[in-house]
């Protein structure tokens, strides 16, 4: 049914949102203030029209922007813009009681995303690499994408023709590229079993044209140089397809908030540590125990330790921190904890915290819901929340990043 809306606000995932008969109506790409038209479909309505426009509605940044799912809101004017993240992590503090000066939202600049992960499908048409149409499985080949780095951008033909002959299926298959220091490392996955000819032509073609690593489904296939990243000084070769940071400079935010935080504590343990993003850089300072659920991911950081000079000790444990978090006991070994889980946050890990004694707490999340969560379970047991600072790792989507800073005062301990 198509109709006229006023649009009353923007919703946490960027859609407009119209107040109607006690519920919701959401349409993606309108903004608060505007006079719409849309068709509508139960509380989903698709813009059709922008009858009265916000003055703070702005031209997007990308040609391909409301095709392209990738981005949700790349027409709201900065200032804008900025305070909408903010707001979705001060909202969700809100949310369970939590009234806190959040900081400004750190922004990351555009053409700064090394990391991408794109669908791959080959169709009559030809071989297609890009990310799928808003609302839909087709997809929009990478031409342009001001979000990733240029040299991502750039090597999209390339990328294109590596999708092409390790294509071994008519499905969509995933290819994550990473654009390491070193060179791309792609990890392609559910493109079917490559044959021996697959493989062949995959190796020559990834030497050819200098890419790091090539690997599906969590098997290398070829890799004529190790991909690398820097952590502080240490070095480090992440395992195939694991977590990674997407944007470096927000990489840099975070571990300078978790850092500094931490500086005075002599012995931290880095929960669900990754391949040592923060890990390696807390070692220039304190002895770290990292402790994370991932075998490949821990070998990576252990192995960047040891290679690195000048770091204190570093000690590596894996340990699924959802079904046996350390224990408050535990925890009291250490005078600072940095934890950074996934987007289920540690709602069981944080309450062993809050039982501890551990002056310097660093909470990094990329869910404000399950963050402000957990941050209430530290505040009940007597932390108090020093910081929260947004971070923008996902341009103009509404992902949003935060770090949060707690201490227990002396008194509570
Ligand atoms: C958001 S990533 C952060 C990694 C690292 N701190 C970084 O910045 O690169 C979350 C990490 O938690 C790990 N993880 C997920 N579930 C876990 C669990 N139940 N126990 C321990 N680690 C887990 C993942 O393997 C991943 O490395």
């Amino acid at each position: 049914m198509t109709a006229r809306f006023e649009i009353a606000r923007l919703g946490a995932h960027g859609d407009g949102v119209v107040d109607a008969n006690g519920g919701h109506i959401f349409i993606p790409f309108a903004l608060p203030g505007e006079t719409v038209t849309a068709a509508r479909e139960k509380d989903r309505a698709q813009l059709l029209a922008v009858i009265e426009a916000s003055p703070q509605r702005i031209e997007p940044a990308c040609r391909h922007f409301t095709e392209c799912g990738g981005c949700a809101i790349q027409h709201l004017e900065d200032r804008a813009y900025r305070d909408w993240k903010r707001g979705l992590v001060a909202h969700a503090l809100k949310a369970r009681g939590i009234e806190t000066a959040v900081g400004e939202l750190v922004a990351c600049p555009p053409h700064s995303r090394r990391r991408a992960a794109f669908t791959a499908r080959n169709t009559e048409t030809g071989m297609h690499l890009g990310y799928n149409k808003a609302f839909s499985h087709t997809l929009v080949d990478i031409e342009e994408c001001p979000v990733l780095l240029p040299a991502i951008v750039e090597a999209a033909g390339t990328l294109r023709h590596l999708a092409g002959i390790i294509s071994n299926t008519s499905k969509p298959f995933r290819f994550l590229v990473t654009a390491t220091e070193s060179g791309f490392d792609v990890a392609a996955s559910d493109c079917g079993k490559p044959t021996e000819a697959i493989r062949r032509a995959a190796t020559d073609f990834v030497i050819k044209s200098k890419i790091a690593r090539l690997s599906i489904d969590g098997e290398i296939i070829v890799e004529p140089v190790k991909p690398m990243l820097t952590f502080g000084t240490a070095t480090v070769t992440p395992p195939t397809g694991g977590f990674v940071q997407a944007v470096g400079e927000a990489e840099q935010a975070m571990a300078s908030l978790v850092t500094g935080h931490l500086r005075k504590a002599k012995k931290v343990a880095d929960l669900y540590s990754g391949s040592g993003t923060f890990s390696l850089r807390l070692a220039a300072n304190s002895e770290v125990h990292a402790v994370e659920g991932d075998a490949p991911a821990l070998a990576a950081l252990d192995r960047g330790f040891r290679f690195a000079s000048g770091l204190k000790r570093v000690t590596v444990e894996r340990r699924d921190l959802d079904r046996r978090p350390l224990t408050f006991k535990e925890l009291n070994a250490f005078d600072g904890v940095a934890f950074d889980p996934p987007r289920a946050g540690a709602e069981d890990q944080c309450k062993q915290i809050a039982r501890s004694d551990v002056p310097y707490v660093a909470a990094v999340s990329c869910n404000p819901a399950t963050l402000a969560r957990d941050l209430r379970i530290l505040i009940d047991g007597g932390y108090a929340l020093k910081s929260v600072t947004p971070i923008d790792q996902f341009l103009w989507s509404h992902h949003v990043e935060a770090v949060a800073l707690l201490e227990k005062p002396k008194k509570r301990r």
